[in-house]
C-alpha cells in the first residue's frame, strides 16, 4: 500500500478568544465557515496531509481552549498549558485586526510560548478578519513590525473570504520543515520509513481539561 505521509508533526493556535482560531482551522481543513461564535470550551484537533517539496507531510492542528487563556497564573492554567505546548513544531499567534486588544495581547502569547513551548518551535503571526476593512484598528505595518520584533513571519487571513490560509499554513510547514532538515535528509535516505517528530503518534489523546467535541468545526 502507498505511504499515506513521510512526516507527522503537531501545529498549534493560540490567540485571545474571539479572534477566529477555530474559523482558521476548519477553513484550511474542510473549507468552511460559519459565523457564529461559540467559545472552544476545551482543546480540539484537527489532521490535515499537505505535500511540501515532495514531502507528504500530515500535521496535526490543535485549536487552543479560551477558558483557560483567561487564567493565567493559576495552577490550572499553568498545567493545561504546559500539556497543550508540549512537542509542539509550530505555532501560529493569532489577533484580530478589528481588535487592538487581541493585537496588544500577542506579547503575552509570546512569553507563553517562551516558556513553555520547546525550544527551536517555529513561529508565525497572523492578523486574522482581514476581511473587515471597515471595522480594522490594527493596520498591516503594525502587524509587520511587530513580527519583525519578534523574528516571525506575517500573514495577514481571513478565514470568511480564504485569504492566505493555504499560504500561512504552507509556510509555518515549510519553517518546520527546514528546522527538521537534518533529520528530513535521513528521512530521504530511508525512503521507506516515515519520520515522526517528537513521538508524536497519530492517535494520541488530548491534554487533560474540559474537552467541548461540539466545538469542532463551528466557527
Ligand atoms: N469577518 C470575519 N469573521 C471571522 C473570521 N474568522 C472568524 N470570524 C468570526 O469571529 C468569531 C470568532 O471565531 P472563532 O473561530 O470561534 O474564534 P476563536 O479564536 O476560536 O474563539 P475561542 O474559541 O473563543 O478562542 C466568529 O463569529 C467567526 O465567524 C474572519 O476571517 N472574518
Amino acid at each position: 500500500m502507498a505511504k499515506q505521509y513521510d512526516v507527522l508533526f503537531r501545529l498549534l493556535l493560540i490567540g485571545d478568544s474571539g479572534v477566529g482560531k477555530t474559523c482558521l482551522l476548519c477553513r484550511f481543513t474542510d473549507n468552511e465557515f460559519h459565523s457564529s461564535h461559540i467559545s472552544t470550551i476545551g482543546v480540539d484537533f484537527k489532521m490535515k496531509t499537505i505535500e511540501v517539496d515532495g514531502i507528504k507531510v500530515r500535521i496535526q492542528i490543535w485549536d487552543w481552549l479560551s477558558t483557560a487563556g483567561t487564567q493565567r497564573g493559576q495552577e490550572r492554567y499553568q498545567t493545561i498549558t504546559k500539556q497543550y505546548y508540549r512537542r509542539a513544531q509550530g505555532i501560529f499567534l493569532v489577533y484580530d485586526i478589528s481588535s487592538e486588544r487581541s493585537y496588544q495581547h500577542i506579547m503575552k502569547w509570546v512569553s507563553d510560548v517562551d516558556e513553555y513551548a520547546p525550544e527551536g518551535v517555529q513561529k508565525i503571526l497572523i492578523g486574522n478578519k482581514a476581511d473587515e476593512e471597515q471595522k480594522r484598528q490594527v493596520g498591516r505595518e503594525q502587524g509587520q513590525q511587530l513580527a519583525k520584533e519578534y523574528g516571525m513571519d506575517f500573514y495577514e487571513t481571513s478565514a470568511c473570504t480564504n485569504l492566505n490560509i493555504k499560504e500561512s499554513f504552507t509556510r509555518l510547514t515549510e519553517l518546520v520543515l527546514q528546522a527538521h532538515r537534518k533529520e528530513l535528509d535521513g528521512l530521504r535516505t530511508r525512503a521507506s520509513n516515515e519520520l515522526v517528530l517528537a513521538e508524536l503518534e497519530e492517535d494520541e489523546s488530548k491534554p487533560e481539561g474540559p474537552v467541548n467535541s461540539s466545538k469542532s468545526c463551528w466557527c
